[in-house]
């Protein structure tokens, strides 16, 4: 390769710290290689409107679509996102050509005050999430709780916290951790099934870009890759999109594939739960058929119920 000749590769992001700290993570493994980086800010609408809650804002790709535009009009090569905002069904030219190891999966509590009302039964704690399936499996877990919504990226959100009277609010640990604000974390939620896809991050390239195919295959974590493939497999065959009550978390130990699902109903009263290992060769189909299980056992009453919203 002519290193000299090669152009500079221009990484799309959002703007938000957690958005650029991933973005540079991509820069730093590409100029590993050899690659020149340059790093473009492109504003999502979902980081513009901060008072639309994201289950009402069009749902789908309300962080990815404004990267999209700025790829498909070559202002940008490559776009980093957080895989859990991509879609699973994506009608345009653009493609993941690398899925970067995964960091912590786990969702997490902050509160302020300490978790020992976590204890106390009779405590009515108010909790702050937007997310359906944060929502569903906290109120499965402590049904006398309130959970209110929170919106805004993880420092705005952390802010929001600390200045209200919340007794705390779930985070991705990823993304706090990311960002050298992991010391807020209360709580791991280890019995919480995180998102599709949470804690990794995909690379995007135009199609037919062979070239940057090429560069950025390179990047691609084969374990992670395999992981979300099945979790993203199970939450496209739930057909229940991004904000729906489900969750979904596969890691490889000793050559097999763990995999765990849940669906719930909004308000956590109903929950179907789905766990399997297979040795990694055995693994392909374990997210489709983990969603034929859990559908056929019920949880098509979940995907009902959010479609009528
Ligand atoms: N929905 C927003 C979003 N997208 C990715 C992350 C965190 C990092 C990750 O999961 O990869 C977050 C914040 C959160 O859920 O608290």
């Amino acid at each position: 390769m002519n290193k000299t000749k090669e152009r500079t590769i221009r990484i799309g992001t959002r703007d938000s710290q957690l958005a650029t700290w991933q973005a540079k993570q991509v820069a730093q493994e590409l100029q590993k290689l050899g690659h020149n980086t340059e790093l473009v800010f492109v504003k999502s609408e979902g980081d513009l409107d901060l008072t639309t809650p994201l289950t009402e804002m069009g749902g789908k790709g309300v962080f990815t679509k404004a990267l999209d535009s700025a790829q498909l009009n070559d202002e940008i090569d490559i776009a980093v996102h957080s895989f859990k905002d991509l879609p699973t069904e994506n009608p345009l030219p653009l493609k993941v050509a690398a899925i970067m190891e995964r960091a912590d999966a786990r969702d997490s509590l902050v509160a302020p005050d300490g978790t020992e009302f976590l204890d106390d039964p009779d405590y009515k704690a108010t909790i702050a999430t937007s997310s359906n399936r944060r929502r569903a499996q906290w109120l499965h877990s402590y049904p006398n709780h309130e959970i209110v919504n929170i919106r805004g990226n993880v420092n705005t959100r952390l802010k929001k916290v600390e200045r209200n009277d919340w007794d705390g609010a779930i985070f991705a640990a990823a993304g706090l951790e990311r960002i050298d604000l992991g010391h807020h974390i209360s709580a791991y939620l280890d019995w919480m099934v995180s998102a599709a896809a949470q804690g990794a991050m995909a690379v995007m390239i135009r199609e037919g870009d062979t070239k940057m195919e090429e560069i950025v295959s390179q990047l691609n974590h084969d374990e992670t890759a395999i992981c979300t493939t099945i979790e993203r497999d199970f939450l496209h065959d739930m057909e229940a999109g991004c904000s729906a009550p489900v969750g979904a978390y596969a890691f490889i130990e000793n050559e097999e594939v763990h995999f765990k699902a849940v669906a719930l109903t909004l308000d956590g009263r109903e929950k179907y739960d789905y766990e399997d290992s297979v040795s990694v060769g055995e693994a392909g189909e374990l997210g489709h058929s983990a969603a034929q299980t859990l559908l056929s056992e019920g949880a098509i009453k979940v995907i009902e119920e959010m479609k009528k919203r």
